[in-house]
């Protein structure tokens, strides 16, 4: 049995009222302490980043869509090698973005869409991190790269231990990953589980040999935000013992030319 090295704790609840959201926050944003955290440590962990309304609006609107029949049950990996493999992960998820033409026919001014709505708050957090992209590699992201989608997980969900940018693929374009939390207030550890475990051993899809396991795990709590460079931190997401509302999302940077060579040389 090896116990948590570390558990990430919620600061308190310091969110200000609605009213005043809307004067002084219209859009959540990060810190540049946030983005130095993110830069120095390769993650960084927000409590309360998105106000209770906005966590409460779009997990009815994962509900709304998963209705409407726009989940599917999830794969693992990015492009053609996409597979079902239920002994990896066992969770929904709906692809999202602008002027998707499949989300456009269910509604037009969704929480998504609406001005001040998710995409507008995403935009704002990717100019954040590719000024951060430039400062540390001189690299802007790529915002049409960017990929997004909603994430259900039902009771006794999981997704094991894995890396969401894998060289010699098409996700080695993934640099910042991003995880929001979309749960019902008063998440327990006991009664709901389902928790973010990343891992700090240094290792790919498995820890080292000989290595010893080092890891945090982060609660799913409604509004928390999680960035981490893709490349660096395997996660997982420990079993489900009720439903788990999230959104998951890639910040890509450009292909380069040596992405090409690598793709040509790793592709058969
Ligand atoms: O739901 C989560 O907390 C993590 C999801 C994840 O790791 C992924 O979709 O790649
Ligand atoms: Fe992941």
């Amino acid at each position: 049995f090896i116990s948590p090295q570390h558990v990430h704790k919620p600061r308190a609840n310091v969110l200000p009222s609605t009213s005043q959201l809307k004067v002084a926050t219209a859009s959540p944003q990060i810190t540049q302490a946030d983005l130095a955290s993110l830069s120095e440590n390769g993650y960084v962990v927000i409590d309360n980043f998105l106000p209770r309304d906005l966590v409460d609006d779009l997990r009815d609107d994962i509900l709304n869509l998963r209705s409407e029949g726009a989940f599917k049950e999830a794969k693992i990996g990015q492009d053609s090698t996409n597979e079902l493999n239920t002994n990896i992960r066992i969770a929904e998820t709906c692809f999202l973005g602008r002027n998707r033409p499949e989300l456009l026919k269910l509604g037009e001014n969704s929480i998504r869409d609406r001005s001040g709505g998710l995409y507008d708050i995403l935009d704002c957090l990717c100019d954040s991190l590719s000024d951060l992209s430039m400062k540390d590699s001189a690299t802007p992201l790529d915002r049409s790269l960017n990929e997004l989608l909603y994430a259900y997980y039902p009771e006794g969900g999981f997704y094991r231990r894995h890396r969401d940018a894998i060289p010699n693929s098409a996700s080695v374009l993934r640099k910042y990953s991003l995880l929001l939390y979309l749960n019902r207030d008063g998440w327990s550890p006991d009664k709901d589980a389902g928790q973010l475990r990343m891992h700090l051993d240094g290792g790919g899809d498995e820890c080292p040999p000989g290595v010893q396991p080092n890891f945090l795990d982060v609660d799913p709590l409604g509004g928390t935000l999680v960035l981490f460079k893709s490349e660096a931190i395997p996660h997982e997401v420990l079993n489900t013992m009720s439903e788990r509302f999230a959104l998951v999302g890639w910040f890509n940077r450009p292909v380069s030319a040596s992405d090409i060579a690598n793709l040509g040389e790793g592709g058969n």
